[in-house]
């Protein structure tokens, strides 16, 4: 797909459906194109749709060709460009049976229109300038936040994020390579349009806020994907019955898978709007000795890809001794843990005292004590507190390489500066910062990159 085809695309009528598949109370049939109006209203008995004026609803009847009245519908009209897409959008309401929805799709196509790709209605949106890219990727996540926090960073960079703060710092950067460009006219010359010094003030803010947001992503990932925390602990610790007790609470199950090879389970639960995805591994035998051998070799990969580790104590089952030795190891990881010494309730005060140098918690799984304070510490290891809804983060894997290009790309500039190179190579450099920064918001993009962002929405969107 080029983008000239893509254009030649965008002058065709797509159709639909935009509620979920499936029988429900009403469903939405959406078509957006040139002839949205004409084919609709060529079906609808009612009102006549061409005279009426945008963002009105009408009552009316669908009709195939024999007349016959396939719904009562509501038809809501955008006419263009004051639409979604910007181009003329009718969207039908009808009764939510899947023959319905079916025989007016159909009929829509027998009438012109085409079936909608994943994600078009949103990429014509893109192309017709109604949002940048990254503002389109976002749409896409918030259609699947399942947080507060996640719908929270989605929704924050779908109005506009950083976009219009990297669109500013692009243009003037866009400014100066017009200017070191200028000069290249004049080489003979030997004269100077591009002030180096303001150049390098400049690439050095821009450097300060990739930096800013490159950093953000830590968190924002988090946000938008959830914290993955292992349990691990050897057998009979009470993993089961911590997980139960965290779940219970906040009664939010939201998936349970078991592994396929092993006892692997997984479970989310909604912290202060925070999710954490809790990955149970039963896996840990005997003691950690056994973590190099073969068997548990998949519990620690399990363990090093966590962002964070609960690690679980029985002190009934293990001597103070082969605990002590058990944290030794954790700490190896070098992954952030928190240690949870369960069953209090078999221990005394004193004994419980001795594994105070090791920072645990104290739990009585059980008993669902101290669980609270579990949940308060899971959410001081991964730093949310200190973050205002306001602050911007990135949630993007792709804006982070592109952040990331484009900061390497301005280190040879400011190199360039520094240990002066002719204009054309300093223009080469600069370049090549906007094209990458270009990339985020969509004001440089290809076919592949833009199927594949789209690709992954769901029809109708
Ligand atoms: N029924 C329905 N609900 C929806 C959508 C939709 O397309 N249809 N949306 C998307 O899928 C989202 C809303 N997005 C929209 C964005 C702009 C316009 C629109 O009509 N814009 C005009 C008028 C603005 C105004 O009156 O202030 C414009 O931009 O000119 C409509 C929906 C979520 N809910
Ligand atoms: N007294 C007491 N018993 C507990 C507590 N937490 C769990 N248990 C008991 O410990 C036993 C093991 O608990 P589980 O939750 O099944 O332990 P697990 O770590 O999930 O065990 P595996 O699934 O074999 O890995 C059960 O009999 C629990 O009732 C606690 O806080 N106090």
């Amino acid at each position: 797909m080029s983008l000239e085809s893509l254009q030649a695309e965008n002058t065709d009528t797509i159709v639909a459906l935009a509620t979920p598949s499936g029988s429900g109370a009403i469903a939405v049939i959406r078509l957006s194109g040139p002839n949205a109006l004409t084919i609709v209203n060529s079906v609808f008995k009612g009102k006549d749709l061409r005279q009426q004026a945008s963002h009105t609803i009408h009552f009316g009847t669908i009709r195939d060709e024999g007349d016959k009245i396939i719904d009562e519908v509501l038809v809501s009209l955008f006419i263009a460009p004051h639409s979604y897409t910007k181009e003329h959008v009718v969207e039908i309401s009808t009764h939510g049976s899947k023959y319905i929805i079916e025989s007016i799709i159909k009929l829509f196509i027998r009438k012109g229109a085409r079936a909608a790709k994943a994600g078009e209605f949103t990429l014509r949106a893109f192309l017709n300038g109604s949002m940048d890219l990254s503002q389109a990727e976002a749409v896409a996540d918030v259609i699947a936040s399942n947080s507060a926090a996640s719908h929270q960073v989605a929704m924050q960079q779908m109005r506009g994020g950083f976009s219009n703060e990297l669109k500013q710092l692009r243009e003037q950067l866009i400014h100066f390579a017009s200017m070191i460009e200028l000069e290249l006219d004049f080489s003979e010359e030997d004269v100077e349009f591009a002030n180096r010094l303001q150049l390098r003030d400049l690439v050095l803010q821009i450097n300060k806020v990739l930096h800013r947001l490159i950093v953000s992503f830590e968190q924002g990932n988090v946000l938008k994907n959830g914290v993955p925390v292992v349990i691990a602990g050897k057998p009979n610790v009470g993993k089961s019955t911590l997980l139960n007790a965290l779940l219970n609470e906040e009664r939010a199950i939201v998936s349970e898978i078991a592994g396929t090879t092993r006892d692997t389970i997984e479970d989310e639960i909604n912290i202060q709007g925070i999710t954490f995805r809790f990955i149970d591994t039963a896996g840990i035998r005997d003691t950690f000795d056994i973590i190099e051998a073969k068997g548990v070799e998949r519990t620690r990969q399990k363990m090093l890809q966590a962002r964070l580790i609960i690690y679980m104590v029985d002190p009934v089952q293990d001597a103070f001794d082969e605990v002590a030795i058990q944290v030794a190891d954790i700490i190896t990881l070098q992954i952030p843990f928190v240690l949870l010494i369960n069953k209090k309730d078999l221990l005394t005060a004193t004994q419980l005292e001795q594994y105070q140098p090791f920072n645990p918690i104290f739990i009585s799984a059980k008993n669902e004590e101290g669980v609270e304070e579990l949940k308060e510490e899971l959410l001081n290891q991964v730093s949310l507190k200190d973050i205002s809804v306001d602050d911007v983060l990135v949630t993007n894997i792709r804006h982070v390489e592109a952040l990331q290009n484009t900061q390497a790309s301005l280190d040879k500039v400011l190199n360039g500066i520094d240990n002066p190179i002719t204009s054309d190579f300093l223009a080469l450099d600069i370049r090549q910062a906007l094209h990458h920064l270009g990339t985020i918001t969509g004001q440089v993009s290809t076919d592949d990159l833009l199927d594949n962002i789209f690709s992954k929405f769901c029809i109708g969107k």
